[in-house]
């Protein structure tokens, strides 16, 4: 089109100009030899509608827009999709933990209080899948008895404190049930929100469970308080007890962490007293039947013989989980509609791994916050600078790192609690493993992070966008606090 030169693609003008563009009779008179020079090679003629290729092939604009290209490899993308609910019958390999948490929440049909429930088990091993599935069916259930079950479900992860944790709960139930939250989320104390919280309950539901998804990541922000987990589960836990719910309550908590009971205080541990369901990791072959149960996702000519294979030992790889294997699959058939390609093959899988491999933790640091930048920052500076030739980092040396580096920026410092709550966070990613270790006798437990990948590159990393560039160039005196505070702790 006359007067489209390459410096206006490039920046595009602003709208109001871009419609008063379109409503100016062009002037043809006006158009210099330049403009004529740059005419791009497709052009519209107003007539036929027909465009105009360098080749010479006319295609109408109607054409271009049926075309379909090469057909789909997916039928139902959604089944690859990580938060669909799945039907029953596409659950594999989980039936101990299913027997487990039907009898335990059965009770609740007899019109009876089902105990608490602690279910726990690496990422992606099907925890909340499971709980999800079971008072899916008790909803139901109850529903045709004409009884309310409410299920009130928050994932903590995000959240940072008690009362933003209360807060959630009101507006998980007022939402389910159609009523205003009726409580600010700021401004107000605590009790006010759990007492909001226990009224809607009390209006709505006959019985009620909690899912309290990610628990262990609940710790609040105060230094040697009591973490905002165990005051959470305490408060729930007896709540029917001292009727301020009238209905039968249970709490189910679902974590990452074996040890999460050890977190939490003597009273809330003995009110909350749940029972365990473990979740372990998926063998390559449960990943094959997760996948091969899904395969409906695809057209049935779309899958190569071997890509189910591939995607579930590149997902057992990493630690057996269900959700890495998901995504793999649904990556695999993206790459092969993108490219058109009509099939997916090994090698769509393996360069989608790649891709998630070299993304994930780019994209991680990409969108983490300044805090957590920090302390991936100093958790990854114990790892690299160690003298010793091994890679895990004790939490306590990693906060004590974090400590001198926020103090290096005179930026604000959190609490330990939170430092270790931020570091385990990765996890979730596959950036680290975390694992508890005791000090021997008498000594305590403490976190253990161990990197799957480079450390120094996840440093590199950070410092690439962030204010840490100010640390990096201390490299020689970072090193010596690193192995100075590790010789201290290993001494203790
Ligand atoms: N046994 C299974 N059969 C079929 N699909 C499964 C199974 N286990 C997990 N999945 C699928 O894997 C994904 C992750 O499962 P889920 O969210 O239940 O894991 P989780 O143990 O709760 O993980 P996290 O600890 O990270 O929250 C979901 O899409 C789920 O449908």
């Amino acid at each position: 089109m006359a007067g489209n030169n390459q410096d206006e693609a490039a920046h595009p003008p602003p709208d109001n100009q871009i419609r008063s563009d379109l409503n100016e009779d062009v002037d043809v008179s006006e158009t210099n030899s330049e403009d004529i020079k740059e005419t791009p090679s497709e052009d519209i003629d107003p007539e036929t509608e027909e465009v105009a290729t360098e080749e010479g092939n006319q295609r109408s604009i109607r054409e271009m827009l049926d075309d379909e290209g090469t057909e789909s490899v997916f039928v139902n993308r959604d089944l690859v999709e990580p938060d669909t609910i799945i039907d029953e019958e596409r659950i594999v390999g989980r039936d101990d933990q299913l027997e487990s948490v039907v009898s335990f929440l059965k009770p609740t049909l007899q019109g009876n209080r089902p105990p608490n429930m602690l279910l726990y088990g690496p990422a992606g091993t099907g925890k909340s899948l499971i709980i999800g599935a079971v008072t899916q069916q008790i909803i139901d259930l109850c529903e045709s008895k004409g009884e309310r079950f409410g299920v009130v479900d928050i994932n903590c992860q995000p959240i940072n404190t008690l009362d933003q944790a209360v807060y959630e709960l009101v507006q998980s139930v007022a939402s389910d049930v159609g009523a205003p939250v009726g409580v600010p989320e700021t401004g107000v104390s605590t009790k006010r929100k759990y007492r909001r919280l226990y009224e809607l309950i009390n209006n709505h539901y006959d019985s009620v469970i909690f899912i309290l998804d990610e628990i262990d990541l609940l710790v609040g922000r105060r230094a040697n308080d009591e973490p905002a987990h165990s005051k959470l589960l305490y408060q729930l836990s007896r709540a029917s007890n001292t009727n301020e719910i009238e209905g039968r309550v249970s709490v189910a908590a679902l974590t990452n962490d074996p040890k999460f009971m050890q977190d939490i205080d003597g009273r809330a541990e003995s009110s909350f007293n749940p029972r365990d369901v473990y979740f372990p990791d998926y063998d390559a072959t449960q990943l094959r039947e997760i996948l091969d149960n899904r395969r409906d996702a695809f057209r049935e000519d779309a899958l190569e013989d071997g890509v189910i294979p591939l995607v579930a030992a590149f997902a057992a790889q990493s630690h057996g989980d269900a959700r890495k294997a998901i995504d793999l699959f649904r990556g695999a058939g993206d790459l092969a509609d993108e490219r058109g390609d009509g099939e997916v093959t090994e090698d769509h899988v393996r360069e989608s791994q790649e891709e998630i491999d070299k993304d994930r933790s780019l994209k991680l640091v990409e969108g983490l916050t300044m805090q957590k930048k920090v302390s991936l920052y100093a958790t990854a500076a114990v790892a690299s600078y160690s003298n010793q030739p091994r890679s895990s980092v004790p939490s306590p040396v990693g906060f004590k790192i974090y400590q001198w580096v926020t103090d290096e920026l005179d930026a604000d410092q959190m609490t330990r609690e939170t430092y270790v709550k931020y570091v385990k966070e990765l996890s979730t990613y596959g950036l680290i493993s975390t694992s508890r270790k005791s000090r021997g006798r008498g000594g305590g437990m403490f976190m253990e992070f161990t990197f799957t990948g480079d450390p120094e590159s996840m440093m590199k990393r950070i410092v690439d966008d962030t204010r840490l560039e100010a640390i990096a160039e201390k490299e020689e005196l970072l090193h010596t606090v690193v192995n100075t505070q590790l010789r201290d702790f290993h001494e203790q």
